[in-house]
Parts: C-alpha cells; structure tokens; sequence
C-alpha cells in the first residue's frame, strides 16, 4: 500500500500462488509522480482534464500523498481509509485487502456548483504472457478504439492483443480475464462504472515510458473500472458517487 496515491502497489491472497497486479519494477515512488503498476487512482477525471483547463493526465490523485482515516483488521482481512480533498471534490477511498481485493472510491461535492466526474481504478493485471490471455464479458459491446484516429467500434467475442490496444468500452458488467500460463481466472466487478477500458502499450510505447522496463508489456494487461468520456456523471451540490472494483481470483 502507499499513501501516495490511495494507490494499492500489490497483493497476492493466501490461496493464490503468484501476485495478482503488475507492479512496474522501475516504478518511482515521488510525490508529483504516479505510481507504474498496481492500481493507479485516476481522479477527478479520466485523460485530458475536461474543458481544456491545465492539470496532469489522469487527474490529480495518483501524484498525491493522502490523509490515513483509518486501519482496521479482521479475519477477512485489512481494510485501509484514505481521503483527499481537490477543489469542491471529496475523494475517500476504501481499500480492503483480504481473499478479495476491493477498491472502493467515493466522490462528494463539497461545493455550491455541480460537477462533472470522471476516473478509473486502472487495475494493471499480472499475467503470464499477454498473447496468451482472453479477457471475456465484453463481446457485443461498443467501445472507443484510442489507438490511432479515435474509431467506435463493436468488439467481436473475447478481446485478444496482438499489437497496442486502447478501448473505452460501454459497458458496466463483470469481466474475466482468462490466462493460460498461470493457469488461472481473474475476476473483476465493477460498481458506479459505464465505462470498461482496457489496455496494453505494446513494445513501442511501452519502450517510450521510463518507469516500465522494455518488454514489461508482455506481463500485464490493465482493465479499468472507469468513468470516461461522454459518461462522466453529472454531481450536484452534496452529491456522492462510488466508484468500486472488486479483483479476485476465480480459479
Ligand atoms: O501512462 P499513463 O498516464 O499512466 O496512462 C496509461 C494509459 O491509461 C489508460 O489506460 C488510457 O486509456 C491510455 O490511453 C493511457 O496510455
């Protein structure tokens, strides 16, 4: 865990024999900066900040030290509260760690004007070879393809990688993550979240980010519980919003 960023860097439950997120190797842990792996909380917004105003990609939280609310354990495991303030905007964020991984990310409007909300828990999934895996639950659905001139298409069956991959899928369902190697089933749940995105670099882009070795690419996938886009939710004065992702390992 890290204070930095709210930001979950691993876990591996007792039952599972290999670490279930990818945590970048070269990741650097300074304030200003985001953490390369684990699961990134990407917030007040997703991307660009909306409306052409200055601020850093993927929002502010993720570069920030947070207030510790709370640490407590019991026999399903150690759940962490973490909050931070931007501007009107309340984040708290409940971590809780046990034989499921559950991220929970609460939104208020403290403020007198509505606004609009965007993010992602941008969860980086270790697997064993990225070739290999299927990520299944999001055949039929439409998605922004972001690699290349910005495209809507509908994905056809299982999503597959064979070169880079960036989609902002429609979507507020379960996903599964099929990996061969390791001989396993990731689960992920989603709460709050109309947007599925999913990701890898590949080696080209993979090889222009500092904080990731060359050929990291190959060993994680990222699927994102997000709010993205034209599906930022609209927060009026008082307001709350959860954003929730729930990893586990299903088989
Ligand atoms: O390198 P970062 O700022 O952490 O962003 C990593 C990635 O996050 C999301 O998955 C976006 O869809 C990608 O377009 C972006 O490249």
């Amino acid at each position: 865990m890290a204070l930095h960023g709210a930001h979950v860097m691993e876990w591996q439950p007792s039952s599972a024999p290999n670490p279930v997120l990818y945590l970048s190797p070269a990741a650097v842990l300074q304030e200003g900066k985001a953490i390369r792996g684990g699961i990134p909380i990407c917030w007040p917004w997703f991307n660009a900040r909306p409306g052409g105003q200055p601020g850093p990609s993927h929002g502010v939280a993720r570069s920030q030290f947070w207030d510790l609310v709370s640490v407590t354990e019991d026999a399903d495991g150690v759940t962490f509260v973490m909050s931070l303030v931007h501007e009107s905007l309340k984040a708290t964020a409940t971590l809780a760690l046990g034989d499921k991984l559950t991220v929970s990310l609460e939104s208020e409007n403290l403020g007198e004007e509505s606004v609009k909300l965007s993010g992602a828990l941008h969860t980086y999934l270790k697997i064993d070879e990225i070739t290999m895996i299927t990520v299944g639950g999001l055949a039929g659905r439409e998605y922004l393809d972001t690699v290349g001139t910005p495209t809507r298409r509908t994905q056809d069956g299982p999503v597959v990688f064979e070169g880079e991959l960036d989609r902002i899928f429609d979507h507020s369902g379960m996903i599964r993550v099929d990996d061969p190697g390791l001989d396993r089933v990731l689960q992920i749940e989603k709460e709050g979240s109309p947007s599925t995105v999913v990701w890898n670099p590949w080696a080209e882009k993979a090889a222009g980010l500092a904080d990731l070795p060359d050929d990291a690419f190959k060993g994680f996938a990222c699927v994102e519980a997000a709010i993205a886009n034209e599906a930022a939710v609209e927060l009026p004065p008082g307001a709350t919003h959860r954003l929730g992702t729930t990893v586990s390992v299903a088989s």
